[in-house]
């Protein structure tokens, strides 16, 4: 078809209920996805035997007002201090609804943030892209996060980022999250661009970022051994030609289960395909045409 007679793209101009909506959505599109290795679906609870897709609903059900307000906070440009108590009351109703086992903390903070930042661009009457998202970070929220860093965590997989020198999630949001933005964002945008399903898509996007992130869950679990073997599997996969090939789901299904016999979770790299399929959703760019 000649590219002047595609349906011209309306602008849509969203409000922190939908930026939040789709937060809680695209954190539904992580869950729903499989197979992925060692993670929670709706197939089987992977590597964890405290928690399962049930667990992980009554956590989504728990969140689903967070995302909105935190993205009207950003709206709000308000300071560091306002989001932080917003995402600690967040991660206690996350805690109370699944019985004390933290399903999305990782998922609090990263998304929450971004909420945080659209909710910024909203009020300044700017377009939601991935580029203005990152600036909007850096500029309202950048050096409380960065002096965030400095904090000792008590966190299991804080614990285990300091002690092996690798990047925890904390960093990550300092640097505004360079992994979602350069590894991620762009995989699943290449992946749909090429014509995969979303299911496909999802998958090549979450191996890309399981190949580059110091997941610090798999850090906890596994030691560098754990983390390193996750990388070097993420590497093979995508190597092999990824889920687009004929043996892509099988494949994947063969690293669900090793990851299971090796007790990995990739949680990190989950929340940030979530992150990724809220920017698909939410980012004029990149989301699909209005019918
Ligand atoms: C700022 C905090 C998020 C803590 O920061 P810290 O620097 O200590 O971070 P990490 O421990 O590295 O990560 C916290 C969670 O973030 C996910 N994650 C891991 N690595 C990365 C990474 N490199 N980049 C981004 N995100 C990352 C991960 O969350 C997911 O996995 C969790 C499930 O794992 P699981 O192994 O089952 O469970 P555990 O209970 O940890 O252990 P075991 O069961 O094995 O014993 C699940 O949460 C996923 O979401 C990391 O766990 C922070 O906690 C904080 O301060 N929060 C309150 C403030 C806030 O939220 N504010 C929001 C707006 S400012
Ligand atoms: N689906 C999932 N399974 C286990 N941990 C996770 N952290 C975020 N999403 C997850």
């Amino acid at each position: 078809m000649n590219a002047a007679r595609l349906p011209a793209r309306r602008a849509v101009r969203l409000s922190a209920a939908d930026i939040g909506r789709a937060a809680t959505l695209a954190l539904h599109d992580e869950l729903a996805l499989a197979p992925k290795p060692g993670l929670v679906s709706f197939v089987d609870s992977g590597s964890h035997s405290d928690m399962d897709a049930h667990t992980f609903m009554r956590s989504l059900f728990a969140l689903r007002h967070y995302f909105v307000q935190i993205c009207a906070l950003g709206e709000a440009h308000a300071p560091f201090e306002a989001l932080e108590r917003c995402g600690i009351a967040a991660e206690a109703r996350m805690l109370a609804a699944t019985g004390g086992i933290n399903t999305h903390r990782g998922a609090i903070f990263t998304l929450g943030l971004l909420c945080a930042a659209a909710g910024a661009l909203l009020r300044d009457g700017a377009p939601l892209d991935p580029q203005a998202l990152r600036q909007a970070l850096r500029r309202h929220w950048g050096d409380a996060l960065a002096a965030r860093t400095r904090r000792v965590s008590a966190l299991p997989g804080g614990m285990a980022a300091r002690r092996h020198g690798l990047r925890s999630a904390s960093e990550e949001a300092a640097l505004a999250f360079p992994v979602l933005f350069e590894t991620a964002v762009p995989a699943l945008a290449s992946a749909l661009r090429r014509g995969l399903s979303a299911q496909r898509a999802r998958i090549d996007a979450l191996f890309a970022t399981m190949a580059t992130l110091d997941d610090s869950n798999l850090a906890h679990r596994g030691g560098m051994a754990g983390l390193r073997h996750a990388q070097q599997a993420a590497r093979g996969y995508l190597a092999q030609g990824g889920a687009a090939s004929d043996h892509g789901f099988a494949a994947a299904r063969a690293l669900h289960r090793d990851f299971v016999a090796r007790r990995l979770s990739p949680g990190g790299a989950a929340d940030t395909l979530a992150a990724a399929c809220w920017m698909r959703r939410v980012c004029e760019d990149i989301r699909p045409p209005a019918p």
